[in-house]
């Protein structure tokens, strides 16, 4: 424990710093202290002022009936400039033995969202980084793709984190980009961070959730400058020699439908969501198609409707995995462990919703798989990196109970109605196809919101869908194989 008389606030007071990094400071007039690795951004100094630049916890609103961090300067004078300086290089080597990251390469969508991201980054981000003293390189991106260009691309070992200032598109494009790499496990190791400016924003959500922070650009910016991690489980969805990696969620069917036709009503901001889902449910839609998945230890008798095994189906379907893995695309290609045949359960007929989620939020207000917090079985909470995928299903059911089923997706209650199927699963395989009852529109594939594949006569240009409508979709998930800033 080190102890100092200085000045705060005119009064002379006593200061303390523990060993774990708890500093304090009092006399009989004030009692106040912060933690170091969790409500301080940084320091600066002067010839004997030192200052502490903190985002603490603390009561606000009328009465102060609620808590939330709050940013706030201290200022603290000492009587010479050695013991100053002795306090200063005590304080920032504690700061700096935190793996607080000191260099970041951030992207930003200028067109993500509300297109403030850029404004969110000067008026909010910055501030705490200059408070940090991280330095930054910013970027960008100018067009579609971009972000995986560069983050295929970029000298990693220059940078402690890649930041995006965005939706959740352009992480995923960054996560694609550093897996198509041949040193892609070396860029495993990179953390990656989402600052909250695009229109769905479920990997920020899911990482503030998971350290109980409330969801705001503050708190997410606080988060990756105290650096600390996690390990994120990653999805792969295989089509032909066609790859690609996904971080939070697959949907076929009303989800991805919304998702996607939605994008016509941007100017609504959020509410497109709700106002199309309204729509999508009086207006309802039946996909034909066949689901195949791999459930999880403990979800193995879970659904009775479907039969064990479709030899032929699955050997349409599923790619040959006795393929070398990484030699067939180049970069990461996918879960070393293939599935045995014995293992898979088919679903055949008619879908209004499959879902799968790797986090629990699909968006800030979406609380789509809450069990993605749990490992089955052991029943421990492990919400970034489980090992499996959450699978949601809806194949009959009125539109009523779909709508009160939509309206509980905002505390995840959804997941107990009795129209939808929950459970994990290791792998799936799923072959969609045209609308039942005629209808002309064909559906979506989305993969974090993004268009993977459309049906013919399905809204927008199809052209450079990454995949193909109609061919089988075969997704793994290899636990924890990405790494995050988590709060
Ligand atoms: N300069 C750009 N012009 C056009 N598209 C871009 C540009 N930069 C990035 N993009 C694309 O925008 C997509 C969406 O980005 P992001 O997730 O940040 O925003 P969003 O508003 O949440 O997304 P969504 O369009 O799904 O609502 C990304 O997939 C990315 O490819």
């Amino acid at each position: 424990m080190w102890s100092e008389d200085v000045e705060h606030d005119g009064r002379i007071a006593k200061l303390t710093l523990s060993e774990d990094g708890v500093l304090c400071w009092t006399n009989s007039a004030f009692s106040d202290s912060v933690i170091l690795r969790e409500d301080v951004l940084g320091l600066s100094r002067d010839r004997f002022t030192l200052t502490l630049f903190t985002f603490k916890l603390g009561k606000v609103g009328c009465f102060g009936s609620s808590s939330s961090r709050v940013r706030k300067d201290v200022v603290l004078h000492f009587r010479d400039s050695n013991t100053l300086d002795s306090w200063y290089q005590r304080m920032q080597a504690f700061l700096d033995n935190q793996g607080r990251p000191k260099r970041l390469y951030i992207l930003i969508n200028p067109f993500g969202g509300k297109k403030l991201a850029k404004r969110i980054f000067q008026q909010k981000v910055k501030p705490f980084l200059s408070a940090a003293g991280v330095s930054f390189t910013l970027q960008e991106t100018e067009y579609r793709n971009h972000a995986k260009e560069l983050a295929k691309s970029m000298e990693i070992s220059q940078y402690d984190g890649i930041v995006c200032v965005s939706g959740d598109g352009l992480l995923l494009e960054v996560l694609n980009g550093l897996l198509a790499r041949s040193d892609w496990k070396m860029a495993m190791k990179m953390r990656l961070g989402v600052i909250p400016a695009g229109t769905g924003n479920g990997m920020a959500k899911s990482v503030l959730h998971y350290g109980n922070e409330s969801y705001n650009v503050e708190n997410a910016t606080f988060a990756i400058i105290r650096g600390n991690t996690h390990s994120l489980d990653v999805a792969t969805v295989v089509q032909g020699q066609n790859v690609h990696h996904s971080v939070l969620s697959l949907a076929w069917g009303i989800v991805a439908d919304v998702d996607i036709e939605s994008e016509r009503f941007r100017g609504l901001g959020e509410l497109r969501n709700d106002i199309y889902s309204l729509i999508r449910i009086t207006r309802l839609r039946k996909y034909r198609g066949t689901l195949a998945y791999v459930p999880a230890p403990g979800y193995e008798g879970s659904l009775d409707h479907i039969s064990r095994e479709d030899s032929d189906l699955l050997s349409s379907s599923i790619p040959d995995m006795n393929i070398e893995k990484g030699q067939q695309w180049g970069g990461y290609s996918g879960s070393m462990s293939v599935p045995e045949k014995s293992e898979w359960r088919i679903m055949n007929g008619n879908f209004i919703l499959v879902w799968l989620m790797n986090v629990p939020w699909a968006t800030q207000t979406v609380l789509a798989a809450p069990k993605a917090e749990v490992i089955p079985v052991r029943n421990l909470k492990e919400p970034l990196s489980d090992g499996f995928l959450d699978l949601l299903i809806i194949k009959e059911c009125s539109r009523r109970e779909l709508l009160k089923s939509f309206l509980k997706l905002s505390d995840g209650t959804h997941v107990k109605s009795k129209i939808m199927d929950y459970l994990k699963v290791r792998a799936v395989c799923l072959a969609p196809g045209g609308q039942v009852n005629g209808g002309v529109e064909g559906g979506y594939i989305s993969l974090d919101g993004e268009v993977l594949a459309r049906g013919a006569g399905a809204y927008g240009d199809g052209s450079k869908d990454p995949m193909c409508y109609g061919s089988s979709i075969y997704i793994t998930v290899e636990k924890g194989l990405a790494t995050v800033f988590c709060a």
